[in-house]
Parts: structure tokens; sequence; C-alpha cells
């Protein structure tokens, strides 16, 4: 369904500092929508080419037009996540978040494995013993990296609740999840696959990530969910609280649960666009039946020059031209 732009009832570039570095970004740019079931975020990373976009914008057009499926339930458990900073400042980031369960990024280009080790042994600290702690490497990792890492941070984090993509392809994590105790957590293969149902029969995860909105939508993501066969986790992909509130949406209509979501991520952001952003209490974030409304000075007050305004709606223009 490509719209006529013109018959939204308001578009607003809005553009976040991240509080730390995070998957490169700094700044967390996108477009709101405003439409008759309420707003939607479109905002795909900026190193998306137009047509990696489109189902961004399915996703926010799901929300300002037609809504979400009812939900089973009212509220989710969240993970706070820790980017790959210093084990300081992990520390302090698990103690503020009220999280009982922390993920955390390892990998990350230019250090060392004793830093993730440290960095994990911070936030085991952080939590204590009934915590639970799991690991992102963003497909950094070949089988034997892997193995080796995976060991040594299980050690260091007294035991992870799962490692998430530790290499970048199926056959991969399959032996990867041969060789070790750990379970393995499939991201970017499910993100990115043609077909999901492959990373469960190439017995390649035992946990799905899913993002409803880099999949074009809650109502896809829950196609997507079931066709994993997996348990599935729904982590967000550092959109603002309307863009959130999709995810939300997703994680409260899945018929099975198990583990703690990757929601808590509005912590990641210096700022937000609604007057009470979709932060955890308790470790835990409401299903809403409705995206929520921005906030007239919160928008003004993260509304960036005129020329990226520019560049975001010319964006939004060509990525619904390529919608059906
Ligand atoms: O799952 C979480 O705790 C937060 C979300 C998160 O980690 C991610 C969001 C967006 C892009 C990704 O690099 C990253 C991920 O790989 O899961
Ligand atoms: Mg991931």
């Amino acid at each position: 369904m490509d719209i006529d732009l013109g018959e939204l009832d308001a578009v607003r570039v809005y553009a976040l500092p991240m509080r730390n570095r995070f998957r490169g970004v700094t700044v967390r740019r996108g477009v709101l929508l405003s439409g008759p079931g309420g707003w939607g975020d479109f905002c795909p990373f900026e190193d998306y080419g137009d047509a990696a976009a489109a189902p961004w914008l399915r996703t926010a057009l799901e929300s300002c037009s037609v809504g979400w499926p009812r939900p089973v339930r009212e509220r989710i458990p969240v993970n706070c996540t820790v980017p790959a900073v210093p084990a300081e400042k992990a520390q302090r980031i698990v103690s503020g978040s009220g999280c009982s369960t922390a993920k955390v990024k390892v990998a990350e280009t230019g250090q060392s494995p004793g830093e993730d080790q440290e960095r994990v042994a911070a936030v085991r600290d952080a939590l204590g013993p009934g915590g639970a702690i799991r690991i992102d490497a963003n497909a950094a990792w070949d089988v034997d990296t892997a193995v080796a890492r995976i060991k040594e941070l299980d050690r260091a984090a007294d035991g992870l609740e799962y490692a998430e993509q530790p290499c970048p392809n199926i056959d991969d994590l399959a032996e990867v999840r041969r060789r070790l105790d750990v379970r393995i957590a499939a991201d970017e293969s499910i993100r990115r696959a043609e077909d999901p149902l492959k990373v469960a029969v190439a017995g390649a995860a035992d946990v799905a990530i899913i993002k409803a909105t880099p999949l074009g939508g809650v109502r896809r993501a829950l196609e997507v969910a079931e066709a994993s066969g997996l348990p599935c986790v729904v982590s967000s992909a550092v959109e603002s609280s309307v863009g959130l509130a999709a995810q939300l949406a997703l994680a409260g209509a899945l018929p099975e649960l198990p583990f703690a979501c990757g929601l808590g991520t509005i912590a990641l952001l210096e700022g937000d666009v609604v007057a009470e952003p979709l932060l955890p209490v308790d470790g835990h974030l409401p299903v809403l039946t409705k995206p929520p409304v921005p906030d007239p000075a919160k928008v003004a007050a993260a509304t960036p020059p005129a020329d990226v305004q520019r560049a975001w709606i010319d964006r939004l223009i060509r990525v619904n031209e390529l919608l059906d």
C-alpha cells in the first residue's frame, strides 16, 4: 500500500543524540507520520538503501492507519542494553536500569577480548547472581573464534543466557551451537532471511530475535515469528517511543514470550519525542493499544536543521514510491 503523503495529517522530522555510540550511530533520526489511526515512526538506519527502508515505512504506516492486533499481555519484561563501553560505565548503566536482564554488546571493532570480559564481569557484578546476561556479537566472529570467545564470556559472566548472532551465516551458527552448551540466538539471520524457517531447520539457533520495525510491521513480524518455529525475543531498532510502541505491540501479541525483550532502548537516547518516554519501570514496559502522541515541545526541541529535514522528506517520498 503506497500512500498519498499529502493525506497524512502531519510529517515531522526528528533527530535524537545517542548517549553512547551504538552500531556506529551517534544521532538517531526519523520522521513521525500522523494518520487516521495515530502516529508512526519511519526511522531506517541512515546506511540503509531505499529498498531496505521500505519495510520500515510499512511498519510506520500500519501504526498510523490500521493499528495493531489485540495484545494477550499488558506488560513486557525488558533487558537493559549495554553498548561497547568501559566496564565501570557498563556497571552504572545496569545498576541504574531497574532491569534484571542485560544485553551486552561485544566484539566491537578495535576492542580486545579482555575488554569484553571485563564489561561482562562488571555487568554480573551489577546484576547479582539472579540476573540474566546475554551477549550480542553482531556476526563478528568465525566459528573457532566464536567458540573460544563465548566460552570465555560464559565464564566471565558466570553463565550466559544466550549469545546473539556470533557468526554471519546459518551453517556457522549451527556449528557453533553444536560445539557449545550456551544457547544461540539468531538476529541478522532472521531479519535478512528470505525464509526464517531455514534457521530452525538448520539447527542454527535456540532463540529467534524478531523486530517488527525492519520486518514491515507487527502483523508481518508475527508471521515471521510463527514461521521461525523458535521461542522469540522482540528487540528494538532504537526507535523513538512512537516506533518502540509498535515493537511493544508485537511483544504483547506473541502467543508465548519466554524471555525478556530488547526494548529498553529509550535509555540509549538523549531525549524523546513524547512527554512520557517509554522507559522501563521495575524492568517492565507497558503494551499500548495505540501509538503515543508526540509532544509538540519535545518534537520542536528535536527538530534538525532544514537540510536534514529535506533529506528525510525526500527519502520518505522515494521509499513510498517503492511500496505496492
Ligand atoms: O536488543 C537490544 O537490547 C537493543 C537493540 C539492539 O541491540 C539493536 C538494535 C538495532 C540494531 C542492532 O545493531 C542491535 C542488535 O543487533 O540487536
Ligand atoms: Mg542483534
